[in-house]
């Protein structure tokens, strides 16, 4: 399983230094949305730079345009990309046909899609990489989490990496491994944490075991 470390903050310097320091204990650093329309693709393109080993995703949330939005961000250094799996699928066909171009990889963000095990067999039909179970920042504040999603994701998904987020964090980590994702993504519950180090070091302690 691979830790994704979710970089939703502003400062690009400042993401910068503390993805430094958690480098060792991250496996994908993802430039988060907020990051994204703070700096556009300049953020990615840094990153790319300082950490020319490290896996990146750039968390576009594309919806529409597909072929020029991923084609952007895989220019600028990205491994990933993210399209949303809401909007039409000749958009997320056209992303994953240039992914394939460039040797990258597609991830389809499953947030707000209602009817998830058809929408999965969609995904997988056109040959996504990956989809992320996703409980949105602003549906985290009503209490939802991304568990009961995941189980679904879990049970009718064939070929795509999945991965998970939502508000995870330390405390939850267990219960999110237990369903045995690809990948699991944590964002504040790293980098609001007390010490960002420590609780990257104890989450990737506990889903490497
Ligand atoms: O894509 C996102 C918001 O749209 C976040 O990056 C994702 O939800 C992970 O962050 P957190 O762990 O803080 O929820």
């Amino acid at each position: 399983m691979k830790l994704q470390l979710a970089l939703d903050i502003f400062n690009l310097d400042e993401a910068l230094g503390l993805a430094e320091k958690l480098k060792e204990y991250v496996d994908i650093i993802e430039i988060g949305t907020p990051f994204v329309l703070e700096y556009g693709l300049e953020a990615v393109r840094q990153f790319r730079a300082k950490f020319p080993d490290k896996r990146i995703l750039a968390d576009t949330k594309i919806m529409d345009a597909g072929e020029l939005e991923s084609a952007a961000a895989f220019k600028a250094g990205a491994d990933y990309v993210t399209v949303l799996a809401v909007t039409d699928i000749a958009t997320i066909n056209a992303c994953v046909e240039t992914a394939n171009k460039y040797g990258k990889e597609i991830v389809a963000d499953m947030i707000c899609v209602e009817h998830i095990p058809e929408k999965i067999e969609q995904l997988e039909a056109i040959g996504v990489h990956g989809i992320a179970v996703h409980t949105g920042v602003d549906q985290q504040k009503r209490g939802r989490t991304p568990m009961d999603d995941l189980k679904v994701m879990k049970t009718y998904s064939k070929s795509a990496e999945i991965s998970v987020a939502g508000g995870i964090s330390l405390e939850t980590v267990p219960a999110y491994a237990a369903l045995n994702p690809d990948v699991l993504i944590v964002g504040g519950g790293i980098t609001n944490a007390t010490d960002p180090v420590q609780e990257a070091k104890l989450i990737y302690e506990k889903i490497s075991l």
